[in-house]
C-alpha cells in the first residue's frame, strides 16, 4: 500500500507533475520479461546475437511452471518422444487454463538459436499433430529472424496453443472499463463486441442497445457487461456473426467480459463497486486523445492503483486530432504513470509484435502498463488491441486457482433479480470452491445476523447453462421460489460446513488518501470491502487521535445498519465526499446472530 497514491486523488498534485521514475518499456522480444522495468536504452548482457537491434539475444530461462514452453526443435520425434511431448503440452495447457505459448527454436536456457526453414516447417507440423492429439488449435503469433552471420536464415517462431472448449470451460477474463465521461468507453465496447465501426456520433454505442433485450433480461444494474470471444484459432467471435450470447459462448475458447463502469463522477460509488465486487482481472482505462487526462481519469487511475487492479490504457479518438496532439496525450500519461505514486512502466504499442509482447509482459509484471492509441471511427490500430486481448493470459496462476477450488464454497451476491418462470436469481462471483446445480448452501448475513438455507436450482454463465461453477468464475444462480426480499447485495452464499462468522465491528490498517481537514473518531464513511458496501463510523484510531492526508493508522470501524461477513486481509476502500482511504482488514470481532440483534437494535 503506497500512501503516495494519494497524489492521484483530490487534485493535490500538478497534472503531469512529479519526477520521472523508471523508464518507458520498449516492446521487444518474444515473451521475455528481462527488459521489464529496465531503464530506457539499458544495454543487455551478452553478445548481440539476436540480429535485429531491438530483439534481445536471450529470453529468460524457461520456467518449470506456467504456460510457456521452449523447444529447440520438434523434428520427426519417435513415438515415445511424441507421447511425452503431448503429455507436456497437456500440462502447459493446464497451467495456462487452456492456453500455452510455444517458443520454437529456443533452448531451455533461453538462448535464441533459431531454425532453418525446413526444420521449422517440420517442427510446426509436429506441434500441429501434438495439438490435434490434445484437442487444441495452434496459431503462429510471430516469427523473427536471428542472425548468426550464417548464410542460412534462422528463425524463432512463437505459437499460441489453445484448447477447443468443452463443457463451458472457456477461459474467462474480466476487464473493467474505466475512463472519463465521453472518453468513448461504450463506443469502443460497441465496436469490439458488435464488429461495426462508429460514426463519431454514437452509432456503435447505439448498436449495443440492439441487444438491450438480452442485456436487460433480469438485469437492473447500472453496470453493463459486454462479451467478446476468441475461438481456438484466435479469431474474434462477436455479434457480427453470432446472434446471441449463447452462440458466442459456444464458439469461443476465450471470453473477455467487459464491465462497463460509469464515467461520471456522480456514479463513483458504482465504479468502486464494480472494481471491488466484480473482481476484474484487469482494467482498461480509456483516455480521449483530444482532452488528455481530464475529469475523473486521474481518480479512476488512483482507484485501480489503490485496489491493485493491473490496468492498460487506450487513448481513443485519434482520428479527431493531429499526431502531435496524440503524442502530447501519450507523453502526459507516461509522466503520470512514472510518478512515485504510480511507479508504472509505460509501454507504447505501435505494432502487432508490440501487442504480443505487451500481453506477455503485462501478465508477468503488474507494473508494465501498455498504452494503445486507436480510433473507434476509422478503426486505426483497433487490431492491435484485439491481438493483445486474444493473447492476454489469465493473470492468476493455475496453482492459486487449484487452491481456491479446494476450499469450501463461497459465492458473493452482487445482483438480485426476479426472472419470470425462473424465480429469484442472484448474480455474482464464486470466490472459492465449486458450485453445482442442486447444491444446498446458506445465504447471509440477514439484517438480524442469520444465515438461511437455500438450494441452487440452476447455473448460467454468460447467459448459457452451466453445470459446474469453479472458483473465480462469475455466474447467475437461480434459487427457485426463495424470497427475494430476504436477499441484499453484499451477502455471501456459502457451504453450511463453513459456519461463517459475522461482525459489526472490525479493524483495518488504512492510509488516508485525501481529506479536506482532519479525520477523527466519530467520522462516518461508506466502506467498500469486496461486494460489501455500508456506512460505518470510525470508533477509534489506534495511537493517534486524528489523521491527515497520506498518514497511516489502524482504525476501528462499526457498521451502522447490519452485520457483514468480512475476512481478515480483505482489501478495503472508504469514502465520504472528498475523503478517501484504502487499506486492508486486520481484525474482525466475530459476533453471534443474538449479539447482532442486540447491538443493532433488532
Ligand atoms: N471521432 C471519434 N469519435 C468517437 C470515438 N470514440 C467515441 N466517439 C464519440 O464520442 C462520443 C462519446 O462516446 P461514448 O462511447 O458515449 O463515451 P463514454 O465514455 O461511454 O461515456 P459515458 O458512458 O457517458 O461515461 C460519441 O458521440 C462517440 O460517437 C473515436 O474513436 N473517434
Amino acid at each position: 500500500m503506497d500512501s503516495r497514491v494519494s497524489e492521484l486523488f483530490g487534485g493535490c498534485c500538478r497534472p503531469g507533475g512529479g519526477p520521472a521514475m523508471g523508464g518507458n518499456l520498449k516492446a521487444r522480444g518474444a515473451g521475455g520479461s528481462s527488459s521489464c522495468g529496465g531503464p530506457k536504452g539499458k544495454k543487455k548482457n551478452g553478445r548481440n546475437r539476436g540480429g535485429k537491434a531491438n530483439n534481445p539475444p536471450y529470453l529468460p530461462p524457461e520456467a518449470e511452471d506456467g504456460n510457456i514452453e521452449y523447444k529447440l526443435k520438434l523434428v520427426n520425434p519417435s513415438q515415445y518422444r511424441f507421447e511425452h511431448l503431448v503429455t507436456q503440452m497437456k500440462w502447459r495447457l493446464q497451467e495456462g487454463r487452456g492456453e500455452a505459448v510455444y517458443q520454437i527454436g529456443v533452448e531451455d536456457n533461453g538462448l535464441l538459436v533459431g531454425l532453418a526453414e525446413e526444420e521449422m516447417r517440420a517442427s510446426l507440423k509436429t506441434l500441429h499433430r501434438m495439438a490435434e492429439k490434445v484437442g487444441a488449435d495452434i496459431t503462429v503469433l510471430r516469427e523473427r529472424e536471428v542472425d548468426y552471420d550464417s548464410d542460412v536464415p534462422r528463425k524463432i517462431t512463437e505459437v499460441l496453443v489453445r484448447k477447443v472448449p468443452d463443457n463451458q470451460q472457456f477461459l474467462d477474463l474480466r476487464v473493467a472499463v474505466l475512463g472519463n465521461v465521453d472518453s468513448g468507453k461504450s463506443t469502443l465496447l460497441g465496436v469490439l463486441t458488435q464488429g461495426e465501426l462508429d460514426n463519431g456520433r454514437g452509432r456503435a454505442r447505439l448498436n449495443l442497445f440492439r441487444h438491450l433485450h438480452e442485456i436487460q433480461s433480469g438485469r437492473t444494474s447500472s453496470i453493463s457487461f459486454e462479451i467478446l470471444g476468441f475461438n481456438s484459432k484466435g479469431e474474434v467471435v462477436n455479434y457480427s456473426d453470432s446472434r446471441t450470447a449463447e452462440e458466442i459462448c459456444e464458439s469461443s475458447s476465450k471470453m473477455i467480459t467487459f464491465i462497463d463502469l460509469a464515467g461520471h463522477h456522480k456514479y463513483l460509488h458504482t465504479t468502486i463497486f464494480g472494481l471491488t465486487s466484480y473482481c476484474p482481472d484487469c482494467a482498461l482505462l480509456l483516455v480521449s486523445a483530444n482532452t488528455g487526462i481530464a475529469g475523473t481519469t486521474r481518480e479512476h487511475l488512483g482507484l485501480a492503483l489503490a485496489l491493485k487492479v493491473p490496468f492498460f490504457i487506450v487513448v481513443s479518438k485519434v482520428d479527431l486530432c493531429a499526431k502531435t496532439t496524440v503524442e502530447r496525450t501519450v507523453r502526459q500519461l507516461e509522466r503520470v504513470l512514472k510518478q512515485p505514486g504510480c511507479h508504472k512502466v509505460p509501454m507504447l504499442v505501435t505494432s502487432e509484435d508490440d501487442a504480443v509482447t505487451a500481453a506477455q509482459q503485462f501478465a508477468q509484471s503488474p507494473n508494465v502498463t501498455p498504452i494503445f492509441t486507436l480510433s473507434s471511427v476509422s478503426g486505426e490500430s483497433l487490431d492491435l488491441l484485439k491481438v493483445f486481448l486474444n493473447i492476454l493470459p489469465p493473470l492468476t496462476n493455475s496453482k492459486e486457482q487449484e487452491e481456491l477450488m479446494q476450499q469450501l464454497t463461497e459465492f458473493q451476491v452482487d445482483e438480485i433479480y426476479t426472472v419470470p418462470e425462473v424465480g429469484t436469481v442472484v448474480g455474482g462471483t464464486l470466490s472459492s470452491g465449486i458450485c453445482r446445480e442442486g447444491d444446498q448452501l446458506v445465504v447471509g448475513p440477514t439484517d438480524d445476523g442469520c444465515f438461511l438455507e437455500l438450494r441452487v436450482c440452476s447455473i448460467q454463465r454468460n447467459r448459457s447453462a452451466c453445470r459446474v461453477l469453479r472458483a473465480g468464475q462469475a455466474a447467475t444462480l437461480a434459487l427457485g421460489d426463495f424470497d427475494r426480499a430476504l436477499l441484499r447485495k453484499g451477502m455471501v452464499m456459502v457451504s453450511p460446513e463453513m459456519n461463517p462468522t459475522i461482525c459489526s465491528v472490525f479493524e483495518a490498517e488504512i492510509v488516508l488518501l485525501f481529506h479536506a481537514t482532519t479525520f477523527r473518531r466519530g467520522f462516518q464513511v461508506t466502506v467498500h470491502v469486496g461486494n460489501v458496501r455500508q456506512t460505518a463510523v470510525v470508533e477509534k484510531i489506534h495511537a493517534k487521535d486524528k489523521l491527515r492526508t497520506g498518514e497511516k493508522a489502524v482504525v476501528r470501524f462499526r457498521f451502522l445498519k447490519h452485520p457483514e461477513y468480512l475476512k481478515v486481509g480483505a482489501k478495503l476502500l472508504f469514502r465520504e465526499g472528498v475523503t478517501k482511504g484504502i487499506g486492508h482488514v486486520t481484525d474482525v470481532q466475530a459476533i453471534t446472530a443474538g449479539e447482532a440483534q442486540a447491538t443493532m437494535g433488532f
